[in-house]
């Protein structure tokens, strides 16, 4: 048979198709479609997740089958979210047809409408409905703007829960996938996130709160902040960027870490800078004079065991699906009470700028994958400490222009000069420390 042959049977098929649905339509009878649900946009004065949650399902069903699509930009980063904008959309599920509906009342109030025939009734109330509801909120979390949340200083509160933290869009555009790290330890960081993300009913079963923490450290311009938000991307949750200093004491962290919501992080960057870690500071540095009035004004009046008792306690009871993170530059100088295991549930160590780190970098700003003078940066990486965020200024386009050579160049000399700087450094290290080595033995003998 010919091409043209096929077509016509085809399409004089589907003619008698359309025939026969439409009349079928006409003399279906209407007392064997029951409307069984409505389910308005307002119950009460208040708006109902469900009507929101069905017309995002929907929304994504009739994309593809509208005739008019609305688009909207909810997120640069996720491309368009389009959206039905007919009044009736037909939905198959479990071999059952059903039809959903807008109808707008005198008052403008709207509401969906669910038809269907009898036969389906079962399926319908028996796993349809809760199926559309699911299908809708994963849907919308997946479409949802991200935030990013910062606490007001506890003198603006008021009464309401809003006042206690200010928010704006978050769009940054960290992934795991540019973040240049060892690529081992960047897979066991994802997958202890999946799991995570996943485990709703294993924390169920072992009675754990559903709950993470993990401590970042590591020098200036390793990437802790860039791994913050590439977890964020990639989980789709909110930032809470918790400032400690703007808080007067343990009561008022309660109230902010309380009025958090599920699948968000919560972050206190420099932790070592921003609590009175020990209570011993003072004593430390040899002041033991008495405090001048006032003079703790600035400084805040969070403590060590208010930070592990909400760690401990408040932070369990409080919500579900949310992770903390700390970060640091000075491990050292942090309490062992603060990062004993169990606590921080995973310690991440981000670190200076190692060759499979570069290759990421160049990959991500150099679009490269290999260059002569990729032998040469290797060997000068394993002698040198440079942050990643040194290597990428030097990879970063000038002018809007990229120079695979130039730039490459500029980051051996700039390693080179590194190298001598360090080296030097390091021999008036070991200078001053034999110095002191021939003080305490003269003061011994
Ligand atoms: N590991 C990395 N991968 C990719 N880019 C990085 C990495 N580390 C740093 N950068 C780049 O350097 C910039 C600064 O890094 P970032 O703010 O994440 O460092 P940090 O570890 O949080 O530093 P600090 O301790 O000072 O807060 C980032 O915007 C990013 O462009
Ligand atoms: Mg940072």
């Amino acid at each position: 048979m010919m091409m043209g042959d096929t077509m016509g049977t085809f399409g004089s098929s589907m003619a008698s198709l359309f025939f026969f649905w439409a009349t079928f339509q006409q003399i279906f009878p209407d007392h064997l479609k029951i409307a069984i649900k409505d389910f308005p946009e307002y119950e009460e004065y208040r708006f109902n997740h469900a009507f929101a949650a069905i017309d995002t399902y929907l929304g994504a069903k009739a994309i593809g089958k509208a005739q008019k699509i609305r688009a909207s930009q909810v997120k640069e980063s996720k491309g368009l979210v389009l959206k039905r904008d007919e009044a009736k959309v037909r939905d198959v599920y479990q071999g059952v047809n059903v039809w959903w509906e807008i109808v707008t009342a005198t008052d403008g109030d709207r509401t969906h409408k669910l038809t269907f025939h009898r036969r389906g009734l079962e399926i319908v109330t028996g796993s349809y409905i809760k199926y559309v509801m699911e299908e809708g909120k994963s849907i919308e979390a997946k479409n949802k703007k991200m935030k990013l949340f910062t606490n007001n200083p506890s003198s603006n509160w008021d009464n309401s829960k809003k006042s206690l933290w200010r928010h704006i869009d978050f769009e940054h555009p960290a992934s795991f996938q540019t973040l240049a790290m060892d690529p081992v330890k960047k897979e066991e960081i994802l997958n202890d996130l999946e799991a995570f993300s996943n485990g709703k009913e294993y924390y169920k079963k072992i009675g754990k709160a559903w709950k993470r923490g993990y401590l970042l450290y590591g020098p200036p311009g390793t990437g802790k902040s860039t791994m913050i938000a590439a977890m964020a991307n990639h989980l789709n949750y909110n930032i809470y960027d918790l400032e400690l200093t703007a808080i007067q004491n343990n009561s008022e962290l309660r109230k902010l870490l309380t009025a958090t919501s599920s699948r968000s992080i919560i972050v206190i960057e420099d932790i070592d800078c921003s609590v009175d870690l020990t209570g011993k500071r003072r004593k430390r540095d040899g002041d033991l004079s008495v405090k001048k009035d006032g003079e703790d004004q600035n400084q805040s009046r969070v403590t060590l065991s208010g930070l592990l008792n909400f760690i401990d306690g408040i932070w369990s009871a409080c919500g579900q699906e949310r992770i903390i993170i700390f970060t640091t530059n000075h491990i050292e100088k942090l309490d062992p009470a603060l990062i004993r295991r169990g606590r921080m549930d995973m310690h991440i160590e981000l670190s200076y700028c190692s060759f499979e780190a570069f290759k990421v970098l160049a990959k991500n700003y150099l679009d490269l994958d290999s260059h002569p003078l990729f032998g040469e940066i290797e060997s000068l990486l394993k002698e040198t400490k440079i942050a990643p965020a040194d290597v990428a200024e030097k990879l970063m386009a000038k002018n809007h222009k990229v120079d695979v050579d130039g730039s490459l160049k500029d980051l051996v000399e700039s390693l080179e000069k590194r190298k001598k700087q360090q080296r030097d450094h390091g021999d008036d290290h070991k200078k001053k420390l034999s110095g002191k080595k021939l003080r305490i033995f003269r003061e011994l003998f």
